[in-house]
């Protein structure tokens, strides 16, 4: 996605299949059969690896072939880590048993990953509803990555490369999977101050920016209106980032802006060349849908959720695992191929610069 940068070694990425039942398979087969992804991955010198069930696979391919669709892998040819679960999976309808699958794969990727096999992972969707059916009560594949690899300090991230201007809308969650009622009293300053430092630390390390420009949204409508709508960004947040830019002046600080019109900009540097400069380097949301309705209305299909703060690479689709259209052969790969051109990026920069 970034940079077509090659790798003096060899570097493998693990590509989870997530929920067998949802549309994980079928992207993972139109990726992997997509010319211009695989020409890039082998300029990076960069190798990926199936983990999951290549039973699943082969049934997701033995009913899409049957459709007119894009192109896809041959299962019989791509290189997998079958873990032959052998559970029953219906195609479109998500299960304790697909929930129980899918945790296999990341499980088995991410203990991999730590033994050194793999420097990053790229995940198909999972459902977290299926998860918990299976008995594993995790609100998604990020707090298991980050239980797994003992990580305290970790954040959503959703990276998307606009195709109209090649620029780049970088959008941290400060809060992610709880209830709306729960989002206030989870924002303290100190969440806001280490999210901060992440976001800093990995625009710096894997995007190279020592000198950002960061977009920090408020809380409440018209960030708050001087308290008339809401009182946290008077009680601590104005203080906080003011506080911050101090401490930090590489940074420029614009905050807290009303979280309504702070999309604005974005929305024209995503859409007109002329206007990349109103881009800022990455912006901080509150909460989940704050960030994510902007993010997936001007790229859905390019947007990848990558974990910042891991030991290791972790990205994702921006989408979940439309068992609505399961086996019907449209599902887009485009968001997984953008998933995996960041990660391929992502462990190049980092071999490269653990080298210096
Ligand atoms: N990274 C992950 O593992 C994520 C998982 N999910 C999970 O996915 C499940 C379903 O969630 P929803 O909110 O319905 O979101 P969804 O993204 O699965 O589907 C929303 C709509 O977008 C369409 N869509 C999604 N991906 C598409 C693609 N690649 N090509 C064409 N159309 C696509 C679907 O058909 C559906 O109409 C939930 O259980 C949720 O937990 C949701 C988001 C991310
Ligand atoms: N909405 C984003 C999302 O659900 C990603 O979840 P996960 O990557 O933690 O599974």
């Amino acid at each position: 996605m970034f940079n077509n940068r090659r790798s003096d070694r060899q570097l493998h990425l693990a590509l989870t299949l997530g929920d067998p039942a949802g549309i994980g398979p079928e992207i993972a087969l139109k990726a992997l059969a997509n010319p211009d992804l695989n020409k890039k991955l082998t300029g990076s010198n960069v190798k990926v690896t199936i983990i999951g069930d290549r039973h699943q696979l082969e049934s997701h391919f033995a009913v899409l072939n049957k459709l007119s669709c894009e192109p896809l892998a041959d299962p019989e040819i791509i290189t997998i880590l079958d873990l032959a679960t052998n559970l029953e999976v219906e195609i479109g309808q998500g299960s304790k048993s697909s929930g129980a699958a899918s945790f296999k794969y990341l499980d088995t990727a991410i203990a991999q990953t730590l033994a050194g096999k793999f420097s990053g992972i790229v995940t198909a969707p999972i459902a977290k509803s299926y998860w918990q059916m299976a008995g594993h009560s995790y609100p998604g594949q990020t707090e298991l990555l980050a239980e797994r690899s003992n990580t305290q300090k970790f954040g959503m991230m959703f990276v998307a490369k606009s195709p109209h201007t090649d620029w780049v809308l970088k959008t941290l969650l400060a809060t992610v999977h709880i209830p709306l009622a729960a989002v206030t009293q989870t924002l303290t300053p100190e969440l806001i101050t280490w999210k901060l430092d992440l976001l800093r630390r990995s625009l710096k390390t894997d995007f190279g920016i020592d000198r950002p420009r960061l977009a920090v949204a408020g809380i409440n409508p018209h960030s708050g209106e001087d308290g008339n709508l809401g009182h946290e960004e008077k009680d601590w947040l104005r203080d906080l980032l003011s506080n911050y830019q101090q401490k930090y002046p590489e940074v420029e600080l614009s905050a807290p802006i009303p979280p309504d019109t702070m999309w604005v900009n974005p929305g024209k540097a995503w859409h007109d060349s002329a206007k990349t400069h109103l881009g800022y380097d990455a912006y901080l949301a509150m909460y989940h849908d704050q960030g994510l309705i902007p993010v997936k209305l001007l790229g859905f299909e390019q947007a990848v959720n990558t974990t910042i703060g891991l030991p290791f690479v972790r990205t994702s689709p921006d989408h979940g695992t439309a068992f609505d259209i399961a086996g019907k052969g449209i599902a887009s790969a485009d968001s997984l191929i953008a998933a995996i051109e960041l990660a391929a990026a992502l462990v190049v920069r980092r071999h490269e610069t653990q080298k210096v």
